[in-house]
């Protein structure tokens, strides 16, 4: 018998910021009919908050440096504010969401980045998902939204990647669903010319990553989510695309689709 499908949607920081677009966007989320799991960032608010408590953020590679007082600020505004706004949104749409960091029920468990040459501070690397426990909110018609937080077992808390969680998340739920990923930010998919709006690349496999990172074409924040896309489909999930938030309507044909 075939696996149920699992939608996982990850949401980007520049449409959390933008209020009608982030109703919309959950409007439309609550009404997908499959299990679905929301995964949302908030980098864009965390740098205006931590701007105006006079830290200054830094950013490596689409990841952000997270010091002692940095890590209290993500916390608050991706676990707190953001997390449980975007859950009361959702219920207010019928959808009974449940707003979750990765310490909650165990659900991500992961351990302080380490990359050579670089001090991310409290960033997280993901290690374990509790499919299991996210199993019995999916099969009770709960739907978990998670934010950007994560935990070591030791009682630190991690900021991590959200694209990174996401493709995670789906991974972790491919043992028991048959998972589709999609990734939706501000723009229609990923652009040829960032000054052209409509110049989507409608299908990317790997060597054409290679490809579009060598020409500098593929940048920024798009760089871990691309490598979280192609992490995601080399481990099991089903279909994985980025787009804009018509991509949960079904209602473009305009997007991008990743393939090994
Ligand atoms: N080729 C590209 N196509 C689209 N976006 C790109 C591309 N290269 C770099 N980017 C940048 O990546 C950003 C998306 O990454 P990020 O800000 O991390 O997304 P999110 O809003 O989902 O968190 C875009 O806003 C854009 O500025
Ligand atoms: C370690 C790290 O970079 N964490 C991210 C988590 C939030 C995020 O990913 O938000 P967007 O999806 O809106 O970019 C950050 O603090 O920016």
């Amino acid at each position: 018998m075939s696996k149920q499908i699992v939608q996982i949607v990850k949401i980007g920081g520049n449409v959390i910021n933008n209020e009608e677009a982030l109703n919309s966007f959950l409007k439309d989320f609550s009404e997908i009919s499959e299990p679905k799991i929301l995964v949302h960032g908030g980098g864009r608010k965390a740098t205006e908050v931590s701007s105006a408590m006079g830290l200054e953020p830094k950013m490596i590679n689409g990841r952000r440096v997270t010091d002692e007082a940095t890590v209290e600020v993500v916390t608050m505004v991706y676990a707190g504010l953001l997390n449980k706004k975007i859950t009361a949104k959702l219920q207010s749409f019928g959808c009974n969401a449940m707003g979750l960091s990765g310490a909650d029920a165990n659900c991500i468990l992961a351990h302080k980045r380490i990359v050579k040459d670089i001090d991310y501070g409290f960033a997280g690397d993901v290690d374990a998902i509790n499919s299991e426990i996210i199993d019995v909110l999916l099969q009770n018609k709960v739907t978990p939204v998670f934010c950007a937080i994560t935990h070591d077992k030791n009682g630190q808390l991690l900021n991590t990647n959200a694209d990174t969680i996401a493709s995670e998340v789906a991974i972790g739920m491919s043992k028991l669903y048959t998972t589709e990923l999609n990734f939706v930010f501000e723009l229609k998919g990923v652009l040829e010319s960032i000054d052209d709006k409509d110049s989507v690349i409608t299908a990317i496999n790997s060597e054409k990553y290679e490809q579009l990172v060598a020409a500098g074409i593929i940048a920024d924040g798009m760089l871990p989510k691309m490598h979280n896309c192609f992490n995601a489909l080399q481990k099991g999930v089903s279909k994985v695309k980025i787009g804009d938030a018509s991509l949960v309507k079904n209602s473009t044909k305009l997007y991008t689709t990743l393939s090994l």
